[in-house]
């Protein structure tokens, strides 16, 4: 039976650090402040951004929510944005995703001045993980590599195969890994055979957006095995993995809900007082817990 990651618990824990980084900053007269743009009332999207708002302010971050109708014009969006990239009170600016079909998001995203981009989505910040240099991280691939670092993980020489190549998840989660010297595979809706890779990994991580089609003849005896799905069934939360029969198989997996979703809030609290930190000019020795 396989060690289940609890994201719950470790995402509490990486807030609780957060939070004492807050009340430091505090004391340097920094009060760190995240805005979220949300355009529309989707039900599972204005869900997301609630959760952020309380998780930020239970963390002694200044938060605020601008919510617009769906039929906001992407030059008012942009406008506003550039109007917030100037607002001293918010290090961290994120617009929540999917939006409105009649606006660009390249545009938007882009639009983000990189030292406010929380999300890691900017160029700046894409091409600076690409090089390994600092900048922001995608606060999903982000939260899994916490996850793997709280449980004591090592991916160093191991294989790692990531299923998903979008540039939220799939493509920063293989730079993440490969910078920890994992040998990575990024498998993707046109692979052939699939589950001849996926039972060569030893840790798999599934960014798929297709409910319980990873199933235990696809993984590795004792292998580790991340479910990034968040998926809809008949009203019920579940990912990528069908976890009941992949538990048989793994040593270690993370569930859904309770999984990687947690961490990934977690890690935009994180990189909001990190912006904070990097604008006040402090080095991360000064505030660490
Ligand atoms: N600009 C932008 N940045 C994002 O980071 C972003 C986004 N847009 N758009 C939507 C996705 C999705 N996302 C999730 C965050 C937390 C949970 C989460 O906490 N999930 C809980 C369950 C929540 C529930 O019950 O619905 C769990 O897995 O246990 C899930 C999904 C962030 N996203």
């Amino acid at each position: 039976m396989a060690q289940v990651i609890d994201g719950k618990k470790w995402s509490s824990v990486s807030r609780q650090e957060t939070a004492q980084t807050v009340e430091l900053l505090k004391a340097k007269g920094v009060k760190p402040g995240l805005v979220v743009i949300l355009l529309g009332e989707h039900p599972a999207s204005m869900s997301y951004v609630r959760g952020k708002d309380k998780a930020a302010t239970e963390a002694g971050i200044y938060s605020e929510v601008i919510h617009l109708p769906s039929s906001t014009t992407e030059t008012a969006l942009v406008q506003l944005i550039e109007r917030l990239n100037h607002d001293d009170r918010f290090h961290g600016i994120l617009v929540q995703l999917p939006l409105p079909e009649h606006i660009n998001e390249q545009s938007v995203i882009a639009a983000i001045a990189p030292h406010k981009d929380v999300d890691g989505f900017h160029p700046v910040n894409v091409g600076a993980l690409a090089l390994g240099i600092s900048g922001f991280v995608p606060c999903t691939p982000l939260g899994v590599m916490k996850l793997l670092e709280y449980e004591g993980i090592d991916v160093t020489g191991k294989h790692a195969v990531v299923i998903g190549r979008s540039n939220i998840v799939g493509k920063p989660m293989a730079q993440l890994l490969l910078s920890k010297s994992a040998t990575v595979t990024i498998c993707h809706s046109k692979t052939q055979n699939l589950s001849a890779f996926t039972r060569q990994a030893d840790l798999l991580v599934a960014a798929i957006g297709k409910p319980c089609v990873i199933k235990a003849d696809m993984i590795k005896p004792q292998s580790v095995v991340i479910d990034v799905g968040i998926n809809r069934l008949d009203g019920k939360l579940c990912g990528d993995v069908d976890y009941a029969s992949a538990s048989e198989v793994a040593q270690f997996i993370t569930p859904v809900p309770g999984g990687v979703g947690p961490m990934t809030i977690a890690m935009l609290l994180h990189n909001t007082v990190l912006a904070a930190q990097r604008m006040a000019g402090i080095t991360t020795s000064e505030v660490l817990p």
